[in-house]
Order: C-alpha cells, then sequence, then structure tokens
C-alpha cells in the first residue's frame, strides 16, 4: 500500500515542524524511506520547516536545519501555512524551477515509423459520477 505513495513521484518536501524538534530528528528517517523506495537524489527535494509564526516556541534552530539541508544537498526554507506570505510561493519557485531543470528531452515532432493512436473516431468515456 505505501508502495503507491512513491510512484511516479517527481519531487519531495519534506515538512518539520520548527516548534517541534522531535519533527526535525525524524527527517533522516524520512529520508531513508524514500530512498527505500528508490527515489534518489536526482528527485527534486526541498526542506521546508513550517509554523515559523510562533517565534517564542522554536525548537529548531535556523542554523541547525540549514546545515541539515546542506549535508543533504536540499534548499531550505522556513514558513508559516498561517501567513501565506512567508516564502510559500518562493517554494513552489524553487521546485518548479528544479523540475524544469530536470525534465527529460522532450521531442517536438514525433520519431519516424511510429503509429499516431487517436486518429481515429473520438470516443469519449464521461466520467459516471
Ligand atoms: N501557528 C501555526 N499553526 C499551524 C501552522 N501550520 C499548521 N498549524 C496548526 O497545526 C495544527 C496541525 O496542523 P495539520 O495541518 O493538521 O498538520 P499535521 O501534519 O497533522 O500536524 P501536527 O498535528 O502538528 O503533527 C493545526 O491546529 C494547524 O492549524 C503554522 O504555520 N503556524
Amino acid at each position: 500500500m505505501v508502495q503507491h505513495y512513491y510512484r511516479n513521484v517527481h519531487a519531495v518536501v519534506f515538512v518539520y515542524d520548527i516548534t517541534n524538534m522531535a519533527s526535525f530528528q525524524s527527517l533522516p528517517a524520512w529520508i531513508e524511506e524514500c530512498k527505500r523506495h528508490l527515489l534518489t537524489n536526482d528527485v527534486p527535494r526541498i526542506l521546508v520547516g513550517n509554523k515559523c509564526d510562533l517565534k517564542d516556541s522554536i525548537q529548531v534552530p535556523t542554523d541547525l536545519a540549514q546545515k541539515f539541508a546542506d549535508l543533504h544537498s536540499m534548499p531550505m526554507f522556513e514558513t508559516s501555512a498561517k501567513n501565506t506570505n512567508d516564502h510559500v510561493e518562493a517554494i513552489f519557485m524553487t521546485l518548479a524551477h528544479k523540475l524544469k531543470s530536470h525534465k527529460p528531452l522532450v521531442l517536438s515532432q514525433p520519431p519516424e515509423n511510429t503509429v499516431e493512436l487517436n486518429s481515429g473516431a473520438k470516443t469519449s468515456f464521461p466520467c459516471g459520477c
């Protein structure tokens, strides 16, 4: 069942809670889990520390998280899901940029000796729900 979550994965966002050291300490296990499911370092990965609005409850210092991110060659952001201005856009732009630069070559024209599968009459199967 878990295997399904790892199928066709294009990117991974590792999120920890900056007010919860245990969530940060569990990251190596999640990285290991990804490796076990054959997600190599080629798959763009990013580290996000959430809840940065809770400044009085910080348990995970930024420099500790940054060192961890550097060690694993990931960009690192701290953000707050409560305040969407806090880097959320930058996080997804970074991922999109990484995904784009990892995109395999796409042929603009079909190669020779190929069969056009959808050249016949169009059939549609609208969703019945
Ligand atoms: N202050 C603050 N609260 C947050 C933030 N993100 C999530 N929360 C709160 O944290 C609680 C858990 O959020 P969920 O979205 O259920 O996330 P979860 O992964 O189940 O998280 P945990 O219960 O924290 O392990 C909710 O009460 C959220 O409102 C944030 O950036 N800042």
